[in-house]
């Protein structure tokens, strides 16, 4: 039996209604899967079923235990195990796979958001089926208004058709159990939409302070007269906190911000 490494954020999933539940929430298509941790194989093994599948792995011992169990999947290439740092091979490639992709994963908890940014970023993936932190799902999932709505948020809605939690799953399903209750999350995303890299930035301003003025997060960076003009043009009241501005407001403010002045 292989002890769970934390470092890794290793929380096998045991409970197969919960991975059959997985593989129906799959959508129908032709895409290639990509999985991020197969861990001990058992999601994989559905998965690898189901269609082709690539996986990234970066435990050395794990690598052992699914090379042995997907000996005839590898070599009938209906399975590729890569074993690497899947934010490497982002760095390295800018794709996890060249061509259409969705990708299905019970994602390690300490990386979560970045993996869900980069498959955001990523033009080949389409669809992102993940286990993840209930809330961390929460806030790529949010509407304006709510109280978890936050730049994940605002990201999610204005790169995605659809961004929704699928259901809940308990500490209880995994061995070891996490400390928190975790979700399933479905993003479908917009492929028409380009993400800019600086927009993220600005959102990191607007965001700086949740629960202050959204004009006084920004007044930290940008010039004063230039956003008086901003707030005017798009007819927006003063006292705005973060989270009550819409995921469209917020690009056309990026908009007019780009290229006004930054405080001196
Ligand atoms: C939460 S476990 C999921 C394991 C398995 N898929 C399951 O559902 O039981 C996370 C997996 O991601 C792997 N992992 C952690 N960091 C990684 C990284 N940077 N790149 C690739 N895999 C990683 C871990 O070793 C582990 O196998």
């Amino acid at each position: 039996m292989v002890k769970a490494k934390k470092k890794f954020g290793q929380n096998f999933l045991k409970d197969s209604s919960v991975l059959n539940k997985i593989i129906q929430s799959m959508p129908i298509n032709s895409n290639h899967i990509v999985e991020i941790g197969p861990g001990l194989g058992d999601l994989t093994e559905k998965l690898v079923k189901y269609k082709d599948t690539r996986a990234y792995e970066v435990d050395t011992d794990l690598i052992g235990i699914l090379k042995t169990k997907f000996a005839i999947d590898i070599h009938e290439k209906r399975f590729e195990l890569i074993h690497t740092d899947v934010l490497r091979a982002w760095d390295e490639k800018g794709t996890l796979y060249d061509g259409s992709y969705d990708l299905i994963a019970n994602l390690p908890y300490y990386i979560a958001t970045n993996i869900i940014l980069r498959a955001l970023e990523d033009d080949n993936c389409e669809n992102i089926i993940v286990m993840i932190q209930k809330e961390v799902a929460l806030k790529f999932s949010a509407s304006e208004g709510e109280k978890e709505f936050s730049g994940l948020g605002v990201i999610t809605k204005l790169s995605s058709k659809e961004a929704r939690i699928l259901f809940d799953v308990p500490p209880e399903s995994f061995d070891p159990a996490p400390k928190v209750m975790s979700s399933i999350l479905y993003i479908k995303k917009d492929l028409d939409v380009k993400l800019d890299k600086s927009f993220l930035k600005f959102l990191k301003v607007c965001f700086s302070q949740p629960r202050k003025k959204l004009s006084k997060n920004l007044s930290t960076v940008y010039d004063k007269e230039l956003l008086s003009d901003v707030y005017k043009d798009l007819d927006l009241i003063e006292t705005l906190r973060p989270h009550e501005l819409s995921a469209s407001l917020y690009s056309q403010m990026y908009t007019k911000v780009k290229n006004g002045k930054e405080r001196s």
